[in-house]
């Protein structure tokens, strides 16, 4: 029996079959560590982006992250915080220059915090100005430069990496928007249909969307290639056309030289304020389009009537249709080919809506839902809304009129089509918006052809670590089997 163990032990194969086993533990451990390290090489560490909405009625601060080196992965990009800049848009500052930098402090140092400090020298910062920038440059172009100094000046004192302030031309903020709500959606990268854009500023509304159709005028028509896909898009941004300017073109189409009163059924019946001739004819939206040759000082009443259908003739009349020297246009002689697909409403045209409980009705539904809004009195209306700002729901029957009107009678969206549109704030998470779209934009994080794929999907991944770690506890116990055989032999043999 001793002599069968002795020559067990002294077997030829056993010290190879030893090596071998040795070699595949170190082979396991190799694999298993080197499959964890490739997958999560690079998920830990974020990076940072931020861009400055200077809009028409204010300026929002957008702190954007993403997983660093995954930069070129679709939907990586996500809005970590934003921050409403106190006061009104940097345009208002054009007759103290140097206040428009300084309205930006207070978010700007938010923004130190909330991004670690050793990566504030490699973040990026971009300040995209908007419609109140172009009308002040359209008035002004000196005093447009002033404010944008002011505020480049302040940014560069930062230690983040300043990327430049501009005022971004109305084809892009359509564009970025298209680009952002698509983005987010993940559309490019499954090669998915798009969605349409439809952004509501306070001085000017953007329509993006791709078209099956010819984009007939040169300027309304974009290219893109993104994720390997062509993409034809349209769009179209309208100056003047935001709720505000609306609202003082609206004004102005109704008083007459030298009226000190103003009746206006886009307002309820009981409001009562008083208000500078400056106030609306000092618009370029307005002393543009030949309105009254009116006194520039003095004031008038501004008296609400509450009526929803001439509110809806009056707004019907800023959308000239009277020409249009292309194949279709939506109004004041611009192409628009017909609308197509779904699309995303945000900005204005969700505040507004969500606020009158219109996102989800019918047009029909919204059309009848803003003659009973219109109709109730002033006083009722303020009692009902205590918290909401007195400036916003003053508006919101002249703003509700002026949304379906713009959408129907501007944009051609029929009611057949009026569930094409979804009224949105936000995307998981990240508000819609052109800033996200020109972040990626500028940082090249939209690759044209499709990056690679990781090494391994999530599933497969775990799969194999399971394998592996399987495979190597076996591996373990057999060694240990053959490893302590002859002290186990020795043991028996001295008993
Ligand atoms: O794009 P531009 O034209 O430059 O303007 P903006 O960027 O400043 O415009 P916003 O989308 O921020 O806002 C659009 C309008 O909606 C107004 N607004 C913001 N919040 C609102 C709310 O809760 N209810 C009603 N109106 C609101 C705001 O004053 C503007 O007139
Ligand atoms: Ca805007």
């Amino acid at each position: 029996m001793a002599d069968q163990r002795e020559m067990k032990e002294k077997s030829p194969w056993h010290r190879p079959l030893i090596i071998f086993i040795t070699v595949l533990i170190v082979l396991a451990i190799i694999a298993l560590v080197t499959t964890a390290v490739v997958q999560n090489r690079t998920l830990q560490k974020y990076k940072y982006g931020i861009v400055l909405d200077a809009g028409s009625s204010h300026t929002a601060v957008y702190i954007y992250e993403w997983p660093a080196e995954k930069e070129n992965n679709t939907g990586m990009v996500q809005q970590k915080h934003t921050c409403d800049v106190k006061g009104k848009g940097i345009s208002s500052y054009y007759t103290s220059v140097e206040k428009a930098g300084l309205s930006l402090r207070d978010c700007m140092e938010e923004a130190k915090e909330k991004i670690p400090t050793w990566r504030h020298r490699e973040t990026p910062v971009y300040l995209g100005a908007t419609a109140g920038m172009r009308l002040l440059r359209k008035m002004n172009e000196t005093l447009s430069d002033q404010v944008l100094s002011s505020v480049e000046g302040f940014l560069q004192v930062y230690p983040f990496m300043y990327q430049g302030a501009r005022i971004i031309s109305g084809q892009e903020e359509g564009a970025y928007g298209w680009i952002t709500v698509n983005y987010l959606s993940d559309n490019f990268h499954r090669a998915l249909p798009t969605i349409g854009a439809l952004d509501l500023g306070g001085a000017s509304t953007q329509i993006t969307f791709v078209s099956r159709r010819e984009v007939e005028s040169p300027e309304n028509s974009i290219h893109f290639r993104l994720y390997g896909n062509d993409y034809d898009v349209y769009t179209h941004s309208f100056l003047c056309y935001g709720k505000d300017q609306a609202l003082k073109q609206a004004l102005a189409q109704q008083l007459k030289p030298g009226d000190t009163q103003l009746h206006d059924p886009c307002f309820h019946r009981g409001y009562n304020q008083t208000k500078t001739w400056e106030s609306v004819t000092g618009s370029p939206c307005v002393s543009a389009q030949g309105s009254p040759a009116s006194p520039p000082h003095g004031n008038f009443t501004h008296l609400g009537t509450g009526n929803a259908a001439l509110c809806r003739s009056a707004v019907r009349r800023l959308f000239n249709s009277s020409h249009c020297q292309w194949g279709r246009c939506s109004f004041n002689g611009v192409f628009q080919p017909p609308v197509e697909g779904t699309f995303g409403a945000f900005s204005a045209f969700y505040f507004v809506m969500n606020f009158l409980n219109l996102t989800s009705a019918t047009l029909e539904d919204s059309k009848e839902k803003m003659v009973q809004y219109c109709s109730r009195p002033w006083a009722e209306v303020k009692l009902s809304y205590p918290s909401i700002k007195e400036k916003y729901l003053a508006e919101y029957c002249f703003s509700g009129t002026y949304i379906l009107t713009l959408l129907e009678n501007g944009y051609n969206f029929t009611s057949g089509k009026w569930s094409d549109i979804n009224f949105i704030k936000k995307i998981g998470g990240s508000d819609a918006g052109w800033t996200l779209g020109y972040m990626l934009n500028l940082t090249n994080m939209i690759p044209a052809e499709a990056p690679d794929t990781p090494p391994l999907p999530h599933a497969g991944y775990v799969t194999i670590m399971a394998l592996f770690s399987l495979l190597l506890t076996a591996l373990l116990l057999l060694a240990c089997k053959l490893f302590s055989r002859p002290a186990c032999t020795q043991s028996k043999q001295i008993i």
